[in-house]
């Protein structure tokens, strides 16, 4: 079907959500955008402004939003979920009576749900056994895409169809969608950067310099893709866009919600201040102690992931915390070229 025929659907109206809803509604795309706030939808529709999650940015006028979840899904081919992880299977469990077998339903959602240690990718294959489901990842802060800026990101899947139908309902001059079948590589690479993110916020809170910017990311890239790989990702995925493309942008920008935690946090807030203080959702604060357990249950060295657990839920001192990993055993640099244990 050719782009502009597809009827999409996006559920969820946040930022990201109504960012992608957006983008289509600008190329002509029918969209419809649900979300449960029925006047927040009015606004869309009445005012073509999300003023809660996009305040500065008006939205293309055929973006047609509504707290109807049947009617959003009404004749849909394609469907984004755009909803934090904590609520992400309850709103899947929604949408499912009014979905059909072979439907595209795409996650845009960098989490974990804890309980069962689940991608939003198994969540979905999990509650719809007959959908074809896919991941969209990679370095695409909301508003700067709200903006136009130019962008990239990668729709990951194993099925070539959906690819291409995304990166033909996303394709725009200021919109490049890239494409890659590592699904688990490119869902981890968003999950896990939101955690380095803190860690980038709070030390530039902390003023550090540049060469210690350099250190922690290029060791949250090691860290990373060391857990990624252990847990049956392709390492080469995180040279891509949704690896070292969406760590750089999360650890370098205060648009970034789990930057400006690890900011606030750095600033004297604890982390109940700072999440209030956000009032949006930061993923990293969750993901931290999700993979920490897995890291300890599965015996995956993540130095950088403890020492911020030590930091962010048992008030340990960063300045101790930093001071034990510097003085940490000597290491290989990238250990896919020496491995940890031959050093
Ligand atoms: N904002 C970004 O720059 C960006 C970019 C890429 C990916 N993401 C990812 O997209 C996901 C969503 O982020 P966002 O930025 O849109 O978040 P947000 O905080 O801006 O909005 C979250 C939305 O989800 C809705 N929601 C929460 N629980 C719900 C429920 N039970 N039922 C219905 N709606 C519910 C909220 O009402 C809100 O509209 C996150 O996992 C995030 O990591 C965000
Ligand atoms: O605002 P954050 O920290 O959730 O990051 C947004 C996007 O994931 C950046 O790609």
């Amino acid at each position: 079907m050719n782009a502009v025929q597809q009827k999409v659907a996006v559920l969820g109206g946040g930022s990201f959500g109504t960012v992608i809803a957006n983008i289509m509604a600008e190329k002509g795309i029918k969209v419809s955008q649900w979300m449960r706030d029925s006047s927040r939808a009015e606004e869309i529709n009445q005012q073509h402004m999300n003023t809660r999650y996009l305040p500065d940015y008006p939205l293309s006028e055929d973006l047609w939003a509504t707290s109807d979840i049947e009617l959003a899904l009404k004749e849909a081919t394609l469907i984004f979920v755009s909803i934090p992880s904590q609520s992400f299977r309850s709103v899947v469990q929604l949408a499912k009576p009014f979905l059909k077998a072979g439907q595209m339903v795409i996650s845009t959602t960098k989490g974990i749900e804890g309980e069962t240690f689940s991608l939003m990718s198994e969540i979905l294959k999990d509650e719809l056994p007959a959908a074809k489901v896919g991941v969209l990842s990679g370095p695409n802060l909301a508003k700067e895409v709200a903006k136009h800026q130019l962008t990239a990101t990668v729709i990951s899947s194993d099925d070539e169809a959906l690819r291409t139908d995304v990166q033909a309902a996303l394709h725009q001059s200021y919109f490049r969608v890239y494409a890659s079948s590592d699904m688990y590589g490119v869902e981890l690479g968003g999950t896990l950067k939101n955690i380095y993110a803190i860690a980038a916020g709070l030390s530039a809170a902390l003023g550090m310099g540049e060469n210690t910017k350099s250190m922690l990311l290029t060791r949250s890239l090691a860290e990373m893709s060391r857990f990624a790989v252990s847990m049956g990702a392709n390492p080469m995925t995180f040279l891509g866009l949704a690896g070292v493309g969406d760590l750089i942008v999360t650890c370098m920008s205060p648009l970034s919600r789990n930057y400006r935690v690890g900011y606030a946090l750095g600033s004297g807030e604890n982390l109940e201040e700072a999440v209030e203080s956000l009032g949006e959702v930061a993923e990293g604060v969750n993901t931290i102690r999700i993979i920490k357990a897995k890291a300890d249950e599965l015996e995956i060295y993540m130095p950088l992931v403890s020492g911020l657990y030590e930091v962010v839920f048992n008030g340990a001192h960063v300045q101790e915390v930093v001071k034990a990993l510097m003085m940490n055993e000597q290491s290989s640099d990238v250990e896919f070229v020496l491995p940890r244990e031959a050093n």
